[in-house]
């Protein structure tokens, strides 16, 4: 194993055209690895706190490069995130910033796995890994926090659950959002995209359902085998404590309307996925539609677990949900990202590995979905910081990296 040399961190533009923080990680032996922080637009309360790019990379400098260069090793993961921790001193990265942390954590696994000469999936997930490949997840239609008057309900994600190799998958959620924007069209309303390259038509979320449900069945008929959808609803952006109800426009609907409404929705659309159905403090609302319908579709908490292994185990203890959805950057390093996952795995949940609305060119991700044999990664459709992740997964297939 060898120590790290360097590391040196810049300010770089993210698909919103905001400054994030990107790392380069040198080690002794000449090893190199580089990654940058995502960003999220409808964040959970609880996730790691992001600080302005300057202030976390100022932080960094002064508190967690001196205990990086030449005392810990770009192969021991565990050794490189303790000391992160270590330099930060609190709970949720705010000395530091979760976006300085979680892009060296990432720069320095890659600089591990550069000295091994090993893909960054192999080092992660170890020789005996599992074969499975992640169904990757597509973002087709959405609104909510990600696209000014369009859907209430955050995104229509493509599920090609039948597909037979990743890369037809990948192409069965990109002719899914090709189908969405025809029948849009035939609909004669117009579309603009949200910030992860979504349609963001000015629709109600009744019609986008149809649009959905039949652009899936149509890529379906084209292709021959099983697409079926999804959605993140996102509610802790739609949950009005003061309305103590989910505000839809003008509706607002109750607690058990909106349990009522998910179940149904499951049903009538057979959904195989929805993530965040209530707000990211409701593990009883949670629990409820969980036991309604938890046994035909994955209920998956993103803002109400964000990554964190505590927050999980009161899901698993309340029976929250069946699935976690993992994004680095809401705990700050890999080390606990894995922690997470970990858990998930022994408790029986599934986990689904997450981009952010806000992404750089950075394919980490993809990496960390197949080295965990992850049984979904949600990371967009189109677009060049979603197909990044995509073409490295169909990368990693052909055995390409
Ligand atoms: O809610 C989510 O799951 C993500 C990614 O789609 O959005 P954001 O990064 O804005 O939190
Ligand atoms: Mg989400």
């Amino acid at each position: 194993m060898t120590l790290i040399s360097n590391v040196s961190l810049r300010r770089v533009l993210d698909s919103r055209g905001n400054p994030t923080v990107e790392a380069d990680v040198l080690t002794e032996s000449g090893g190199f690895g580089r990654a940058a922080a995502p960003s999220g637009a409808s964040t959970g309360e609880y996730e790691a706190i992001e600080l302005p790019p300057s202030e976390a990379i100022a932080s960094a400098r002064r508190h967690a490069i001196p205990r990086l260069v030449g005392e810990v090793h770009a192969g021991n993961q565990r050794e490189v995130d303790a000391a992160l921790r270590a330099a930060d001193g609190t709970d949720d990265f705010s000395e530091i910033g979760a976006n300085s942390a979680v892009a060296i954590s990432m720069a320095a696994a890659k600089a591990g796995a550069d000295v091994l000469g090993a893909p960054l999936y192999q080092h992660l997930g170890g020789t005996f890994r599992g074969e499975n490949f992640p169904i990757p997840l597509g973002n087709v239609v959405g609104g909510g926090e990600h696209a000014k008057e369009a859907t209430h309900i955050q995104e229509f994600l493509a599920a090609p659950v039948g597909a037979p190799s990743v890369s037809e998958a990948v192409f069965a959620n990109a002719a899914v959002h090709a189908r969405a924007s025809e029948i849009l069209d035939e609909r004669g309303t117009p579309a603009a995209k949200g910030d992860e390259g979504a349609w963001a038509p000015p629709i109600s979320d009744a019609e986008a359902f149809e649009v959905m449900d039949q652009a899936v069945s149509d890529t379906e008929d084209e292709l021959g085998f099983e697409i079926r959808f999804g959605l993140d609803m996102a509610a802790a952006e739609l949950y009005d404590e003061e309305e103590d109800g989910y505000v839809y426009g003008d509706e607002v609907k109750s607690t058990d309307e909106q349990i009522e409404y998910v179940a149904d929705l499951v049903d009538e659309y057979e959904l195989v996925y929805v993530e965040d159905p209530l707000d990211e403090n409701d593990y009883e609302g949670f629990a409820e539609l969980t036991d309604r319908v938890g046994d035909r579709t994955l209920i998956c908490g993103d803002d109400l677990f964000v990554t964190n292994v505590e927050r999980l185990q009161d899901g698993i203890d309340a029976d929250a949900a069946n699935s976690i959805l993992i994004k680095p950057n809401q705990i700050g390093t890999l080390s606990d990202a894995f922690d997470a996952i970990e858990l998930a795995n022994r408790n029986g949940y599934e986990t689904i590995i997450s981009h952010r609305s806000g992404e750089t060119e950075d394919t980490t991700i993809a990496h960390l979905a197949v080295a965990t044999d992850a049984a979904f990664i949600k990371t967009g459709t189109v677009q060049g910081e979603r197909t990044a992740k995509l073409n490295e997964l169909i990368r990693i297939a052909d055995d390409a990296v």
